[in-house]
Parts: C-alpha cells; structure tokens; sequence
C-alpha cells in the first residue's frame, strides 16, 4: 500500500485526492485548514467521490510514502508544521504550483533530492469546501529521473496524464507564459475577448513576451507559438469566463499569487537584465489593488 497524504486539498489538491483515492492500492489522506467530510469531484469522465482520512492538526500526521503540497504558492511556509510531521528518511515532497520556483520555495523545508517540482495543466475551482469541479482533463509534467517517474506512475489509472520530461524547466516556462497574462482579467475582472483592441492585444503580448524572454535567458526553450496562443486564447475569451485561479481569487477577494506568477519575470528579468515593464506595471497595480494584510505578493 502506497500512502499519500495532500496538503490543501483545495481545487487542485481536492482533485488529485479524489482521482487518487480511487486506486485501491493508495491509501490517502488529506491535510486540512478548513475541515472537509469528503470529496465530490465533478471531472470531464462524471462525478467522483471519495472519503478519505481527514486530518485536521500536523499532530495526527505519521510518515508518508509521499507528500503532495497543493497549496498556493505564497502558503508554502505555513506548510511547515506539516512536513515536519508527514516526512521521514524515505519520504518524497512533489510541489504541485504554479510558477517556476516550486524547488527553491521548499528547499530550506525539505531535501532537494527528495523534492520533485509538478506542472500541473488542469482547470479546477471549488465552490464550496470538498466540491469542485474540474472543467478539463489534466496533464502533469515531471523532471526525468526516478522520483519524477515514480510520481508520475501514481497517475496511471486516472484520466490525468503525467510525464517526465528531460526537459522539465521549459515545461515550467511555457505554462507560465501561457499564466502570466491571467493577471489581465485579475485587474480588469472581466474577460478580455469582448474588450479586446490593439492596445490590449500589446499589452498582453508584452506580457507573454517579456516572460518567453526571461524564461529563454533562464535557458529554457519557450517557442514563439506558445506566445501566438497565448494571445490567441486572450483574444478569444468569452464573457463570463473566468481567467484562472488568479482572477477566481481576485473575484473572492482572496490573496493571489501575484509574486510567483508575475513578481518572478520581473525578479528574474533584473538578474538577466530583461527589462520587464509590462509585468512590472501591472504587478505594482495588482497588489495595490489587493486588501493589503491579504495581498499574499
Ligand atoms: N485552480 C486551478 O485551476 C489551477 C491551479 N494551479 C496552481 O495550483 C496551486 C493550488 O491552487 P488551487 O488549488 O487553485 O488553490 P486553492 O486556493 O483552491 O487551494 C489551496 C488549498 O490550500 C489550503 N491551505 C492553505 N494553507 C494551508 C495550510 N497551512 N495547511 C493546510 N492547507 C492549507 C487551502 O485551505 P482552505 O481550504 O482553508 O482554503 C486550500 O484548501 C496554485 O499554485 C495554483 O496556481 C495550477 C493549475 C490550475
Ligand atoms: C489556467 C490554468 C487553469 C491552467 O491549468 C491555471 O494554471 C490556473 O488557473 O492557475
């Protein structure tokens, strides 16, 4: 039996859960803030649901097989108390966020060798504590490497693809590319399709732009496609839509992930020497329009 314990069992933790525990083999338990009794998954393949064991305080957590940490990004510390308690010598840790800094945003919390960074591709949003609804299928991308093959075989029996890939860190900058332009519909909270004009289309180009440039400098390869449909996906975004889990916090008035999501191009841009004005202009905005003991920038 293979033991898997979620921390944050939120959209995306409340679906991995979910798929997860429907492996016999897998005994899972998920790590709560707000207490859950179980999940119900709305997935493209139909509901699913799940119990599993619920633990509400660190001091009911015993070593684990691994730990998948779901939480936003800027939560990553408070993720300590956790860790402590689910990992001993033979745990592994995959950090399963957005962004590009899933290793160094853990690195003083867990051994960097039994870290394993996670790209998740999957659209998820809860609407109330334990039910969310996933709009469609996922992909997770891995780094090669045994720990990196062994997360991605949890994922065999569900409908979630997961890979490893030698190339992993380019995987990272492509969906931030794609990422960093959500930060638009965040400030404006609309869609951007029904506003589009030239001027959007150079705002969110710049956007995209300035990350496949910071990520190239990064040494990772960031084809200009992936730039083309970013713009595309913008261009095309219906009235109604919501642009991702940073606009869905925005709209709860929840802390967003401005820092590792746009702070980072432009932080990382300065030690490259990128100049990064459109992510810099609208990570300033972003957080001086967030309620400021909750900005999580
Ligand atoms: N939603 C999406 O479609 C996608 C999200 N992502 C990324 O995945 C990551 C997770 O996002 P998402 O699932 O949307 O976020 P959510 O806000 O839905 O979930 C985060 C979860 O973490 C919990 N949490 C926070 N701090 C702690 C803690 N100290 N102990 C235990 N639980 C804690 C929250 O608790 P509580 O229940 O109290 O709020 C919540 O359940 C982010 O990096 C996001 O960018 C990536 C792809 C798609
Ligand atoms: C756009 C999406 C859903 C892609 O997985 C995402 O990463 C997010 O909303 O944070």
């Amino acid at each position: 039996m293979i033991s898997i314990a979620i921390v944050g069992p939120g959209a995306i933790g409340g679906t991995l859960a979910a798929w997860l525990a429907q492996n016999a083999a897998f005994d899972v338990s998920v790590c709560v803030r707000t207490p859950i009794t179980d999940l119900e998954v709305e997935t493209p393949q139909g509901v699913i649901t799940s119990t599993p064991k619920i633990l509400t305080a660190p001091s009911q957590a015993r070593p684990v097989d691994w730990v998948l940490i779901t939480t936003k990004a800027y939560s990553a510390d408070a993720t300590a108390p956790w860790l402590k308690a689910l990992t001993g010598p033979e745990t592994r840790v995959a950090i399963i966020q957005n962004g590009v800094e899933q290793v160094s945003l853990f690195a003083h919390l867990v051994p960097v060798d039994r870290l394993v960074p996670v790209m998740i591709n999957l659209p998820a949003s809860r609407s109330a504590p334990g039910r969310i609804v996933q709009s469609r299928n996922g992909i997770i991308a891995v780094p090669a490497g045994h720990n990196g093959e062994t997360f991605a075989d949890l994922f065999t029996q569900t409908e979630i693809e997961a890979a490893a890939h030698a190339d992993f860190v380019s995987q990272l900058w492509v969906k931030l590319t794609s990422n960093c332009v959500a930060i638009v519909p965040a400030l404006t909270l609309r869609a951007t399709g029904p506003v589009w004009s030239d001027d959007m289309e150079a705002i969110v180009r710049a956007l995209a732009e300035e990350c496949a440039a910071v990520g190239r400098a990064e040494g990772t390869e960031v084809p200009q496609s992936v730039v083309e449909d970013t713009v595309e996906n913008m261009r095309t975004m219906k009235e109604g839509a919501i642009g991702g889990s940073i606009h869905a916090d925005r709209l709860a008035g929840n802390p967003m992930e401005i820092e590792a999501r746009n702070g980072v191009i432009v932080r990382l841009g300065e030690k490259h020497g990128i100049a990064t004005p459109a992510n810099r202009m609208l990570v300033t905005l972003l957080a001086a329009s967030g309620t400021p003991w909750r900005s999580g920038a």
